[in-house]
């Protein structure tokens, strides 16, 4: 249609006239009101307009008239600086000098002079027989963009030569294919290095913009045929590079943070393995200590272990709240669950865990859902909402109880009810996950109502000590774990002015307002538990606003039932 508009200004009369055709077949004044405020309106003009003079300049094929319009540009702000300053000088200047003109500028003599291709320099001259080298030189010209090179160079103590070191798994020298590792560096274009250190070359080469030019002599290591490794981990510590003295060069490290998936591309050196950020678009690895290396490290940095006894939680109670968590302050029942959790403990350092992109099958049964955090943070909250948002498809497991049973109570509803005879002997039987005892009376959560619940072909919701995890974590309940995390205490303080939580036993009333030792007990215990536990929690929810963490919850676990994501490869092979 527009091309058949004869000349500029031919669509906007097109559409002037179209209105005034169409008005009689408008039902309301509404809708006339709003087709004569779109046809008429200034932006859909003003983009005709624009379009109308690209097509002009389309037909006319307007050439650059000059090849170096900086150049002009140049001269004339040189002599204008000479003449008597006026506004309009001083304007124009200013104009000139801003960057984003220069670039335009720029821009403009790139096309013009059709200049596409990095310009290389003039090869060096070839090596004087009269130096009498021995071994044969190799050239090599590098073209980078603003990546770096991707390779390390070290001085060899025998020889005290300038050595290749490493060459990083897809970086502009791996990828060139023309420097290995152990090639001798004899110049770095045309300066000499052999007797610079190290750390002068760096800046040599970080300067280098476009092309390198290297003086090399072949080193005699075999060529080592890079095999393209398809080994992933989760990392499961922070890494900066920039804060570690070990690393060999510092740029060369990959920044990594606890939770992300890397692919090993390189194990061959004992202490540094090159790695990529796994879905990075970036080929080019990047260093990160081994696993030997960091467990050297660990073994020998590890402080005291912070983590005092874990969670503040309340009396049980019936109903959703199935947790039978105990009380902080209930201090004989912490000590049974302690053994409970020191049984199950010796998950191995935590480092790097491998692991393997898994996706549910509809006859698997679904992961089972371990929600933990610092007691009084939300987790019975959040899990009865996550169970009353569809009861169909998620369940929580029944705890197993001595207590007596009240008029009100269905057995396998609220709890299973138990003899103390019958509960000691399954305790012996290591039948349960986690026990403890209050005021008189057992309570546990078995393995077995876990087992049941996932039977059901339901997603099993279950709270949970953070020493319990190591239980669960196998293939068998492929556990996602989901830590809790209280936000700062000015927003406890503010979120939780009207919360109310179960008192402890030794209090008078059954529930209590939260404390300010309540919040800072929170804080201080979530960040003891994650300071152990952190490497096995899946996902950090901060539960400052409840909906919010609510439907952030209630996506990961929609997440996780329908999308590819990362297991431990262990969990694979059953
Ligand atoms: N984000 C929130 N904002 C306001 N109140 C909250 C929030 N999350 C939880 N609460 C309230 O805080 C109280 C304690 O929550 P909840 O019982 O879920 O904690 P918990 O982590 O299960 O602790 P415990 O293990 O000791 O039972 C409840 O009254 C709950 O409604």
């Amino acid at each position: 249609m527009i091309n058949q508009s004869s000349g500029p200004g031919g669509v906007c009369r097109l559409l002037a006239s179209l209105l005034y055709g169409l008005e009689s077949h408008m039902d309301t004044s509404e809708d006339s009101t709003f087709l004569q405020d779109m046809l008429m309106g200034n932006t859909l003009h003003l983009l005709i307009k624009v379009y109308d003079r690209l097509q002009k300049y389309k037909a006319q094929q307007p050439a650059p008239l000059l090849d170096s319009i900086r150049g002009l540009a140049q001269d004339l702000a040189e002599e204008l600086c000479a003449v008597v300053t006026s506004p309009e000088t001083t304007e124009l200047l200013y104009l000139l000098s801003k960057p984003h003109v220069q670039a335009f500028l720029s821009v403009h003599d790139m096309v013009a002079q059709k200049e596409f291709d990095p310009r290389l320099p003039p090869l060096p001259p070839l090596p004087d027989y009269d130096e009498k080298e021995e071994d044969s030189v190799k050239i090599v010209c590098l073209v980078k963009n603003q990546e770096p090179l991707g390779a390390t160079i070290k001085r060899d103590e025998s020889t005290r030569a300038i050595i290749v070191a490493r060459v990083m798994r897809g970086g502009a020298a791996d990828r060139s294919g023309l420097i290995h590792e152990g090639d001798k560096l004899k110049e770095v274009n045309g300066v000499p290095v052999e007797d610079k250190n190290p750390e002068e070359i760096i800046p040599i080469l970080a300067q280098s913009e476009g092309a390198v030019t290297f003086k090399v002599i072949p080193g005699t290591k075999e060529e080592q045929e890079t095999i393209d490794t398809k080994i992933f981990v989760r990392a499961l510590f922070d890494y900066d590079p920039q804060a570690d003295p070990a690393i060999p060069c510092k740029d060369a490290g990959l920044e990594f943070h606890r939770g992300d998936v890397l692919q090993i591309v390189s194990q061959e050196d004992d202490t540094w393995w090159q790695a990529r950020q796994y879905g990075d678009a970036n080929l080019r690895a990047g260093l990160i200590p081994s696993r030997q290396l960091q467990e050297r490290r660990v073994t020998l940095q590890r402080p005291e272990v912070l983590f005092h006894l874990p969670r503040v939680s309340k009396a049980f109670n019936a109903g959703l709240r199935r947790s039978f968590r105990l009380s902080r302050k209930d201090n004989m029942s912490q000590q049974v669950r302690q053994k409970m959790g020191e049984a199950h403990a010796g998950i191995h350092f935590p480092i790097y865990q491998e692991v393997l992109p898994h996706q549910r099958k509809p006859e698997e049964p679904y992961r089972l859902v371990l929600l933990t955090g610092p007691s009084g943070v939300g987790v019975t909250e959040l899990k009865r909402r996550i169970l009353l948002s569809d009861p169909e498809h998620f369940s929580v497991t029944v705890p197993y109880t001595t207590r007596e049973r009240k008029k009100q109570d269905r057995e396998g509803v609220e709890y299973h009810f138990v003899s103390k005879h019958t509960f000691e002997k399954d305790i012996l039987n290591h039948k349960f996950l986690e026990y403890g005892e209050h005021k008189g009376n057992y309570y546990g959560m078995s393995l077995d109502s876990v087992r049941r619940v996932m039977a059901e072909s339901k997603v099993c919701l279950l709270d949970v000590e953070p020493h319990t995890i190591a239980a669960l974590y196998s293939s068998e309940f492929k556990p996602y774990v989901v830590f809790v995390k209280p936000p700062s205490i000015e927003r406890l303080r503010l979120s939780r002015r009207k919360a109310k939580v179960l008192a402890s036993q030794n209090e008078q009333t059954a529930t209590k307002f939260f404390t300010e030792e309540d919040f800072q007990d929170m804080i201080t215990t979530a960040q003891a538990m994650e300071y152990k536990y952190g490497h096995l929690f899946e996902k950090v929810i901060i539960n400052d606003d409840l909906a919010i963490a609510f439907t952030e919850l209630r996506d990961e676990l929609k997440k996780i039932e329908t999308e590819t994501h990362w297991i431990p490869n262990t969990w694979a092979h059953v």
